[in-house]
């Protein structure tokens, strides 16, 4: 996968250089380029903004900078988060990670030139997407976490691959809680059942945590969860 992300902050990137995401770079699985986009300015004080028409607070990210940078990196899946951007969900994230190109379109400032999202359509599929229902500065922290959660489904980068179906939001459900050595600690105790040895019976707990979590924490999710899989849980577990 190639992946261009054009931003005036190029340094908020250098965690994607870390950890699996850079492992994924070196082995070639990942093809990260990060982009100024002062780099296509032209006037001595490398301006990437300007006054917004009609008035109103801020600055707008100026068209022109924007559509020769994305003209330079050449067409793939154009992806812009903002505010006003669809959630970015996991169904998202796998969507994301079949396809062969990915360009990231950071904004700061109030926003970018409407037209350049308008003008990149015309030849290319453009996703504005939000991470939530909250304001960041801009849009580089939402291009780092969409990256991890997409690089970590392109094959070959998890070790154990096994652990994509279980984990929260690929199964429909919250994760169940989790525990390791020491079996006590501060005399809390490892429930007995995940020390019994008896597969069914951890499955079938796990099982009915998850559903207790996410009935708790997510309604939402279990309203979209596929009743006829609570059945089949039952009876494989
Ligand atoms: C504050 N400032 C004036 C109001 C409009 C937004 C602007 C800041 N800003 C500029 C570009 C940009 C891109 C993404 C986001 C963003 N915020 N929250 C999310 N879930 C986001 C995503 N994904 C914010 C951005």
């Amino acid at each position: 996968m190639r992946v261009d992300i054009i931003s005036i902050f190029p340094d908020y990137f250098a965690p994607l250089e870390l950890s699996l995401i850079g492992k994924a770079r070196g082995t070639g699985i990942l093809d990260l380029n990060v982009h100024d986009l002062r780099t296509w300015t032209s006037d001595v004080h490398r301006t990437v903004d300007d006054t917004p028409y009609g008035g109103g607070p801020g600055m707008v990210m100026r068209p022109e900078p924007w559509g020769q940078a994305l003209d330079a990196v050449g067409d793939g899946t154009l992806i812009v988060p903002s505010p006003v951007g669809k959630p970015f969900t996991q169904a998202d994230a796998y969507a994301l990670a079949a396809l062969d190109h990915l360009i990231f379109a950071c904004g700061r400032y109030e926003g970018i030139d409407q037209r350049v999202i308008d003008d990149a359509a015309s030849r290319m599929p453009v996703r504005e997407v939000s991470l939530g229902d909250y304001v960041l500065f801009g849009g580089e922290v939402a291009v780092i976490v969409i990256m991890e959660a997409v690089t970590r489904l392109l094959p070959g980068v998890l070790g154990n691959a096994d652990s994509l179906t279980e984990e929260s939001h690929a199964a429909g459900l919250l994760e169940a809680p989790v525990y390791t050595k020491p079996a006590s600690w501060r005399s809390r105790e490892v429930p007995d059942i995940l020390r019994s040895g008896d597969h069914g019976k951890i499955a079938r707990w796990r099982r009915d945590q998850s559903l207790s979590r996410t009935a708790s924490r997510r309604p939402d999710m279990m309203a979209a969860y596929p009743l006829d899989q609570l059945d089949k849980a039952d009876k494989k577990a």
